[in-house]
Formats: structure tokens, sequence, C-alpha cells
């Protein structure tokens, strides 16, 4: 008989299909307690679970007994009780790699759609206020050659590197918990402590993870230490940043402006205040969302999964102490 797999998420025709060749799928829309219980058979049978962007801990892990591996469409975990999954000898599988490249993209827009005021002179445009000749109230600032500070050299953070480095010939400084020698040769990024990296940078670009460490990491004091021209980029995770503090930081001039995928809260609430804020470009945690990378994404979580399930896991998880 086939495993029994729990679908969170709407997968392509032939990934659905990939996963059924593999497995006996039952396609759930979410994670709630109220889906649960409608599933409560499904659940208590399954022995893998596949989606993304629902709480994955230990309420949920008590329904489902059989358990034996989880595989997220991400890289980033944080949704997940990661100790609760260990203890009970269930793998947790994620997506890194196949999306650095796209979501260094995403933040190289946020880069130059929060410098150039693209965004905000679009809206000029549209609404029939170029009547003339632009005068310096429509200006930006430059971006190439101005010194970018990356939070978070991974894979992301590395990637970011590349194209700041040789796309637009900015000195690159960096922090993170080590050295990363790679980024230093390859791209001349100087490690930095993250004060100097805040005095120094005209970008702030951040690419953590969400971790107990990490949450609101960048308050008052941090915005405090950046320059008043700084413009700051949180491509990570919304909760690594004190929202109410950046949005003070940007009305009070602290700060020139921002540029966000992520937030606090998501879908950012529609009275956010940093809705209001023309400094700021909002996005809508899009920083993977490209026809080719979730495709890819989709494809890498259905093979980790199926890898997962029949033991031959060499890459791609998140607590490989379980397969001791
Ligand atoms: N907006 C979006 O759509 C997306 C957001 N993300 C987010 O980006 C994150 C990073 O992804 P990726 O680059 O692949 O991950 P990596 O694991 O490759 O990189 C994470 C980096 O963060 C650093 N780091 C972790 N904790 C700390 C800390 N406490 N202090 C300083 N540095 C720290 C790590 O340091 P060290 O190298 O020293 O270990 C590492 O350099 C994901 O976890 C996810 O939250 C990812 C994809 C899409
Ligand atoms: O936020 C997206 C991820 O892959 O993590």
């Amino acid at each position: 008989m086939k495993p029994s797999v729990i679908l969170y998420k709407a997968l392509p025709d032939d990934l659905l299909a990939r996963l059924e060749h593999h497995f006996t799928v039952t396609r759930v829309d979410d994670l709630s307690p109220e889906t649960v219980a409608q599933h409560a058979d499904a659940f208590a049978s399954a022995e893998g679970l596949l989606g993304s962007s629902e709480k994955v801990d230990s309420a949920l892990l008590e329904k489902m007994p059989g358990l034996r591996a989880t595989s997220t469409v991400s890289v980033g975990y944080d949704n997940f009780d990661v100790d609760a999954l260990t203890q009970r000898g269930i793998l947790l599988m994620h997506t890194p790699t196949v999306l650095t490249e796209t979501v260094a993209d995403t933040m190289m827009t946020l880069v130059l759609a929060t410098a150039r005021r693209a965004l905000e002179v679009a809206d000029r445009v549209k609404n029939g206020e170029w009547t003339g000749s632009i005068g310096p109230d429509w200006f930006g600032i430059d971006v190439h050659h101005k010194t970018l500070g990356i939070v978070g050299m991974g894979r992301i953070g590395l990637a970011l590197a590349q194209r700041a480095h040789f796309g637009f010939s900015m000195p690159v400084l960096y922090n993170a918990r080590s050295h990363h020698r790679e980024a230093e040769e390859r791209f001349n990024a100087r490690y930095c402590d993250l004060d100097t990296l805040l005095a120094e940078s005209d970008f702030v670009c951040v690419v953590l993870p969400l971790t107990e460490e990490t949450r609101h990491k960048f308050g008052k004091a941090q915005f405090a230490r950046m320059k008043n021209s700084a413009i700051f980029i949180n491509a990570g995770r919304g909760p690594v940043v004190d929202e109410q503090a950046l949005i003070d930081a940007l009305k009070s001039g602290e700060i020139h402006a921002a540029g966000l995928d992520v937030f606090e809260q998501e879908p950012l609430p529609a009275d956010s205040e940093l809705l209001k804020l023309p400094n700021v470009v909002a996005l809508p945690h899009i920083g993977s969302a490209t026809h080719e990378t979730r495709y890819n994404m989709a494809a890498c979580a259905v093979d980790n999964l199926i890898d997962a399930l029949q033991g031959k896991v060499e890459k791609n998880c998140v607590n490989p102490q379980v397969l001791k």
C-alpha cells in the first residue's frame, strides 16, 4: 500500500501526478483545527505532509501520530516547531538554492525602486502630473558606487553581493554569525559588526531567517545608527524588524526610505501606516514569486518528500539528526 500524504498547497498537474504516483494524497485547503477535524482519519494515518505558509506545531503533530516527514515549499521554516518535529523523529525538508537568484533579484528591485522612487513617480505620471520638465522634487538618488550592507550573508546574501559588486560597482559590507570567505574573495565584501555596517551603509539589506535571536533585531536603536540618507530593505522575515520603530524612523527622517517584501503581519493590513508613506515600497512577499522559480520550488518539495519517505535523504534536510 502507498504511504498516505496530506497536501496543503496547490501543485501544477505534473507535480501532483508525480506525488500521486508514490503516495495516496489527501488535498486540503489549510491546516486549521477545523480542516484537521474534518479529515481526522487522513491526518491520523498520514506519513507525509507537504505545503507552505501554515503553522506546524505540537498541537497539529498530536493529530498526526504516523507522520515521518514534512516538506515545505519554502527555504524559510519558521512556521515549523523544529524541536517538536525532531523529538518525534520527523524529518523537515525545505527548498534552498532553487530560489536564491530570484530572491536576490527581488532585493535589487527594492534597492532600485526605493532609490529612484520608481513607483512614486510612475504614479505621478499616471495621475497626469507630468506636465512639463521634471524638477528636483522628482529626482532620486544614485545606486551605483554606493555602499550596500548585507545582514545575513547566506545563499541569498551572496547572490545579492554578486549583483551589487559586478552590476553596480558597489562596495559591499556584511554581517552574519561567521565570516564568509567566498563573499570576501569574489565580491570584495568586508565583514563588519552590525553597528559599523549600520553606520556606514547607504543601503541596509536584511535577509535573515526568523529565529529567537533575530526577532526584532532591528528596532529604534538600530535605525538611529543608520545614516539619515539610508535606505532599509527587508526580504528576510517581517518580525526581524520592529515595524512600529521602522515607521517612526521613516516619519521622523531618521532614515530616508524602505523597501519591504515581508511584514510583521501578512497580508499587510490595508490600514498599515506603512502604506501611507511615500518613501515606502511595499511588495506582497514576492521574493521567489516567478513562474519558473515557484515551479522549481514545488518540484523540489515533491522530490524532497519522496526522498524522505523512501529513506534516501542526501540534501535539503533541516534536521538531519533525525536520520542518525
Ligand atoms: N522574501 C521572500 O520571499 C524570501 C525570504 N527568505 C528568507 O530569507 C532567509 C535566508 O535565506 P537563505 O539566504 O537561503 O538562508 P541561509 O541559511 O543561506 O542564510 C542565512 C544567513 O543569516 C545569517 N544569520 C542567521 N542567524 C543570524 C543571527 N542571529 N545573526 C546574524 N546573522 C544570522 C546566517 O549566518 P551564518 O552564515 O554565519 O550562519 C546566514 O548568513 C530565509 O530563512 C527566509 O526567511 C527566503 C526566500 C524568499
Ligand atoms: O519566504 C519564502 C521562503 O521560501 O522562505
